[in-house]
């Protein structure tokens, strides 16, 4: 039998996560036991061309079976076949591409087929994490959450802090660190804020401003209509107690409500609900925490930034203060989650997304052909 050295011990493994911006494929390798992050290793990034994103957009919404679903896999395989060409690892976690997430229906699609990754590479592959969460009466995300735990243990966290996530939509982690495991009651608190950067980014788009404000120089030079972060804020997502999650389109009405701004008031005014959905959902945390860790594409809007300093009263700090790369979290999250998966340990639990008691998912491919699996260093 081929040797399989991602059963027991510290295992070099790779995560591919593809977000719900579409901008590209992040990769990072981390070595793991599954518990503990022993080490950090390589990343890479390899960004969707411009016919990629139409593609996915264009498939944005949809479930297997219908138009355009089908393409979307392709490019999403291919891109993560080109990513992850002759990495260093035992193993491989690969999130794919979230086409459609519909937690209330108890359905989650995402683009991309583990297997055909797994021949195309050598390598087994840690695939279609969020089913069995679902399956089990979880929300199926957020699932960086038991990541975010063991991010807690490496920097000697005492106190209770958070990791946010401000890619397309947001996503915070409230984290006990003195708790046995992040299975344990109480240990983590996960759910999804709101919207983050894609009504930013949709609103660019629209108006033909290119892909991102970068940095928030948009929003920022802009002054928030509060009329519209007010009636945001009565969403019926904002009384809900977590955890809960959103499909990337959940909040498509926004791009209506500030249809009638200049530029830079609308890229202000979507600033603002994006850091004021993060401010309610402090709200919701069993404490407050020490220190806010913020990781994703929008922790580099400054505008966002500013005004989440102002309405925690926390320290708000990028993930690198904690000597983490903040593009890469998710990325490792999913390698961390493929030892767990391969070991049989959970990877949710009532906490993180509301499934009925810690659970693990994903499935395991392995190489068609016997004997080809590579071993790393
Ligand atoms: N320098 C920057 N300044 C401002 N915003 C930025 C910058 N870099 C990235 N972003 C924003 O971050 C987004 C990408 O963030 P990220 O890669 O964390 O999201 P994602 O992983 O695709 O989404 P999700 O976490 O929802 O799956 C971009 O679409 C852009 O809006
Ligand atoms: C269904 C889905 O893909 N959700 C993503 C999305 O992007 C951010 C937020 O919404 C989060 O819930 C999740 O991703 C992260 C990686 C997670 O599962 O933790």
């Amino acid at each position: 039998m081929a040797r399989e050295p991602w059963r027991s011990g510290p295992v070099r493994v790779a995560g591919a996560m593809s977000g719900t911006s579409l901008d590209g494929v992040d990769v990072a390798v981390i070595v793991t036991d599954g518990h503990e992050i022993l080490e950090i290793g390589e990343t890479r990034y390899r960004p969707y061309s411009v016919t990629d994103r139409m593609v996915l957009r264009d498939a944005l919404g949809r479930w297997p079976g219908e138009a355009g679903v089908a393409e979307a896999a392709e490019v999403v395989d291919e891109a993560h076949m080109v990513a992850l060409e002759a990495i260093e690892a035992d193993l491989v976690g690969y999130h794919g591409q979230t086409l459609v997430h519909d937690p209330d229906g108890r359905r989650t699609h995402q683009a991309g087929d583990g297997q055909a990754l797994a021949d195309w590479l050598g390598l087994p592959v840690v695939w279609d994490f969020r089913s069995s969460d679902m399956g089990f009466g979880g929300q199926g995300a957020p699932l960086a959450p038991f990541y975010h735990f063991a991010m807690a243990r490496r920097i000697g966290a005492t106190a209770p802090l958070a990791v946010l996530n401000l890619g397309g939509v947001g996503n915070l982690t409230w984290i006990d660190p003195a708790a046995e495991g992040p299975e344990a009651d109480g240990a983590l608190l996960a759910f999804d804020t709101g919207p983050a950067n894609a009504p930013l980014d949709d609103l660019l788009h629209v108006r033909g401003l290119g892909t991102m404000d970068r940095d928030g120089d948009l929003a920022a030079s802009g002054t928030p209509d509060e009329s519209v972060v007010e009636t945001f804020l009565r969403h019926r997502h904002f009384s809900r107690l977590p955890p809960k999650s959103l499909d990337r389109a959940a909040f498509a009405a926004l791009g209506a409500a500030v249809e009638g701004l200049s530029d830079a008031d609308a890229a202000a005014t979507l600033a603002a609900c994006a850091a004021e959905a993060v401010i309610a959902g402090l709200s919701l945390c069993p404490a407050p925490p020490e220190r806010l860790l913020v990781a994703g594409g929008g922790r580099h809007n400054r505008a966002v930034m500013a005004r989440l300093a102002a309405g925690t009263g926390c320290a708000v700090e990028p993930a690198e203060a904690a000597g983490f790369d903040g593009d890469m979290l998710e990325a490792q999250a999913f390698a961390y989650l493929a030892v767990r998966v391969a070991r049989g340990l959970p990877t949710s639990a009532p906490g993180t997304t509301g499934v009925a008691a810690p659970v693990g998912g994903g499935r395991l491919s392995r190489p068609a052909e016997a004997g080809t699996l590579r071993t790393g260093t």
